[in-house]
């Protein structure tokens, strides 16, 4: 039996770099003094087995009744094998993404409907990635109840008074144990540390705010209006196709993303009738151009040629890449006519180069350019300025990805967890046996997230 004192653990894991401080940003965005980092653990071995007999420990005493144990992808994976291994219990595993072949589960082992099983995690913040977990092994049949997770604050002189007291604070204004929630999909939100929320404004709240841009208020104005905040990503090849496609979702929607290069027949007709059925539906136009090159190239790109894009759109994005010439080219055409940019902030795919410092860059070029910059394309909240609107790509009711790098969040995730504005749906939508229920899932899921988001924040 490995001797397991918590202080002695601490000690150790901050010996070997698990427990670092300085200033660092979480999975949800918040920028934090304390960082653990237990990763590191399997370099470790006897590190390794103390943890894993603390978290054993605290099952045995909390007395959880189980039938198989899943340890959250990746860090506490094999935490979780030295458990089941060591007391014979059954393990599953939960991938990350689905196999390319094969049975393409995203869940391995052997289980039964019905079947409790606990999770297991190293450090939590605000749970996501326990409920990630949690969802999947409820879209398999299985039943979570609880999870066990290892996360240690403590202090034993080796920080200084500074360090102590921002870190004590950020504790005192971030963690709080929670009641046991209902995460909306049907699953019990695990009894595990939540962060408590800062107060979340209202979509319509937002529109008011002095300094918003009119585009976005008004974008606002329609999410609340039409209790959506999801937007279809119609990425058709014919016009009549995606014009259908307009009408009938249309009052589903609050935007309409087109590809308009994707387009094998794209005519000034059929723009003249999409924006007509825009105006009918209220919704807005958003061209996903993803500009990128000097001013001067874009300006041209956005104005002319044979899809004269600002004269229709009323969203465009760019890619920060070129600098801010990109802002200023595209603003030169778009402002006078009132039109918006989204600056891509993060990227879904997998591997995107557009992260950490660049992702802070790309923040801080759109606020010096709030004129005609309105929000982000991204995967999460990259401010906390209520004046931007966040939009997810890459959000499926089900989380994977597909055969080419993209990567699916769900609507609650992308809303609630992870505190985005607007979902983007393409193929979840289009590939559905029926268009329509699809929509009005998407739109119930985003929406029901958002006014959880909301209402918790007023509590
Ligand atoms: O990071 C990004 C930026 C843009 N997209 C676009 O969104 C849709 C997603 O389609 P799905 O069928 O839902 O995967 C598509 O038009 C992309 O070009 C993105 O996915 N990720």
């Amino acid at each position: 039996m490995v001797d397991v004192s918590i202080d002695s653990l601490v000690l150790k894991l901050h010996d070997v770099n698990a427990v670092k401080f300085g200033e660092y940003t979480l999975k949800s965005g918040l920028l934090t003094p304390i960082y653990i980092d237990l990763r590191v653990l399997v370099s470790h071995p006897a590190l390794m087995n103390q943890v894993s007999s603390l978290i054993y420990q605290r099952v045995k005493e909390e007395k959880l009744q189980f039938d198989s144990v899943c340890g959250v992808p990746y860090t506490a994976l094999p935490l979780a094998t030295i458990i089941c291994s060591r007391h014979e219990l059954p393990m599953l595993i939960r991938r990350k993404e689905a196999k390319d072949y094969g049975t393409r589960k995203l869940v391995e082992g052997s289980f039964h409907e019905g079947d409790t099983c606990l999770i297991i995690e190293d450090t939590v913040t605000s749970g996501s990635s326990i409920l990630e977990t949690a969802e999947v092994l409820h879209k398999e049949g299985l039943k979570v109840t609880d999870a066990i997770v290892l996360m240690d604050r403590k202090q034993a002189g080796r920080i200084d008074d500074q360090t102590a007291r921002s870190v004590r604070k950020f504790i005192q204004e971030n963690n709080t144990f929670g009641p046991k929630k209902m995460n909306g999909s049907g699953v019990s939100a695990p009894k595990i540390p939540c962060m408590e929320r800062k107060r979340v404004l209202s979509y319509a709240d937002r529109a008011e705010l002095p300094k918003i841009h009119p585009l976005a208020s008004k974008l606002l104005k329609i999410m609340e209006e039409k209790q959506s905040n999801l937007c279809v990503s119609a990425d058709v090849t014919s016009s009549k196709e995606l014009l259908q496609l307009a009408e009938s979702l249309g009052p589903k929607i609050c935007m309409l993303k087109t590809h308009c290069d994707i387009l094998k027949d794209f005519t000034p007709e059929f723009i003249q009738k999409l924006q007509a059925v825009a105006d009918e539906h209220n919704f807005l136009i958003f061209e996903d151009r993803k500009f990128a090159d000097i001013g001067n190239t874009v300006k041209q790109q956005y104005e002319g040629g044979v899809f004269q894009i600002a004269s229709w759109s009323h969203i465009v994005n760019a890619h920060a890449v070129p600098g801010p010439g990109v802002v200023k080219g595209l603003g030169a055409v778009g402002k006078p006519l009132g039109r918006g940019c989204l600056l891509i902030a993060q990227m879904s795919s997998q591997g995107s180069l557009a992260t950490g410092e660049y992702t802070k860059a790309v923040v801080k070029m759109a606020e010096e350019h709030s004129d005609f910059v309105i929000g982000f394309i991204c995967n999460s909240k990259t401010i906390e300025k209520p004046e931007f609107i966040h939009m997810t790509p890459g959000v499926q009711i089900q989380a994977g990805g597909d055969l080419l790098g993209q990567q699916y969040t769900t609507p609650e995730e992308v809303i609630y967890n992870k505190g985005s504005d607007v979902i983007i749906v393409g193929r979840g939508i289009l590939e559905a046996s029926n268009i329509l229920e699809a929509a009005e899932s998407y739109r119930k899921s985003g929406w029901d997230a958002y006014i959880r988001k909301v209402g918790q924040s007023h509590q």
